[in-house]
């Protein structure tokens, strides 16, 4: 039993379809830098998935993904409209300023971890003034970092305001797949067809062994971006190997397949706990993670017992989540040790 096995979808091993193109890809010399066949592969495949010539972009994590992505939407002085609860601005150590050279986070609220139109307008409207940085950008997250989901029609209106208030909208998809499976719509209506304009496409906790695609979707703000990313150490030389998960991922669908999974353990596990007395959901289960108010003792029974997890995100409840490995047996040894500490 591994009791790491909730900590994050990032403890996750490799799936068989990703680690299946994987091996494919070790054969002899290809050329390096993106210059192979299964690069070239993966840019299709996702070409494919989206319906639209968009601009692809492989690197190793969903920071440099993020902090990339977005310091290509502005200037310095300019200002990039987040929810207070976005990884952005808890969990990348200032990448996305540092990496956009001093562009302002502007921190909104938002019900369920999600930001809405009359917030990221009252920021917007805030201040107009030139002593302050100029929005520019909005980023949301989708699914989001408390296991809540856009629905379309939220991704929609956030579009449009954009357009309106002339702001370029990013979508940090760590968890897109998990969206997408919980929405059941495609992802060309989830992003561009929504009014995305670019997008983090997560693939290391999809279940690959690492690596995220940068999508634009606009193609005038992708230019240079190929720069951007070997200035930041993001272009890898054996680029083959983070790209030929996405070829064996994509194919068969297996990166919806595996994210649905991940999900109907993620509402088996939050309907077991949420039935427990003193137990409660901090916010609705629709992706691959469960917030839970846990009795404190309850959760130091857990930690005392091996099980690993995170209490500092979302307002600071227990975060389960669940990944394209979880069984029912992990689900259910842990729902047996919360039931037991109770
Ligand atoms: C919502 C979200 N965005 C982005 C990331 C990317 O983080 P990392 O740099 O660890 O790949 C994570 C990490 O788990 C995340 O949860
Ligand atoms: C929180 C940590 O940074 C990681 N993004 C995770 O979700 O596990």
């Amino acid at each position: 039993m591994q009791k790491t096995a909730f900590a994050s979808d990032n403890t996750s091993g490799i799936c068989p379809e990703a680690l299946e193109s994987f091996i494919a890809a070790n054969t002899s010399n290809v050329a390096s830098y993106g210059n192979d066949e299964w690069t070239r592969r993966a840019c299709d495949a996702i070409r494919d998935l989206f319906q639209t010539d968009c601009d692809v972009f492989f690197v190793f994590n969903g920071t440099a993904a993020n902090s990339l992505a977005l310091a290509s939407l502005v200037q310095s002085y300019h200002s990039i409209v987040c929810h207070k609860l976005s990884h952005v601005e808890t969990d990348e150590c200032g990448g996305p300023e540092f990496f956009s050279n001093g562009t302002k986070l502007l921190l909104a609220e938002g019900e369920d971890g999600k930001l809405d139109v009359d917030g990221i307008a009252r920021l917007v409207a805030a201040r107009t003034d030139i002593h302050y940085p100029k929005p520019r950008a909005v980023t949301i997250t989708q699914s989001t970092e408390v296991g809540t989901v856009y629905a379309l029609e939220e991704v929609k209106a956030i579009g449009a305001a954009c357009r309106e208030m002339g702001l370029a909208f990013h979508m940090d998809g760590a968890r897109f797949a998990n969206a997408v499976a919980h929405l059941g719509v495609s992802p060309a209506e989830l992003t561009w067809k929504a009014g995305v304009d670019v997008l983090s496409f997560g693939g290391t906790k999809m279940g690959m062994p690492v690596g995220e695609a940068v999508v634009f979707f606009n193609h005038q703000l992708a230019q240079d971006f190929a720069y951007r990313c070997k200035q930041a150490g993001q272009l890898a030389s054996k680029m083959r190997f983070l790209a030929a998960p996405w070829v064996g991922m994509l194919q068969n669908n297996a990166w919806l397949t595996r994210a649905g999974h991940a999900n109907a353990m993620a509402t088996r596990l939050s309907d077991a706990l949420a039935a427990l007395p003193g137990v409660s959901l901090m916010f609705p289960t629709q992706a691959n993670a469960v917030f839970v108010n846990l009795p404190a003792h309850v959760a130091q029974a857990l930690k005392d017992k091996g099980w690993a997890f995170y209490s500092f995100i979302g307002a600071g409840g227990a975060r389960f989540v669940c990944s394209w490995s979880t069984t029912l047996e992990d689900v259910d040894a842990l729902v047996a040790d919360v039931k037991s500490g109770l």
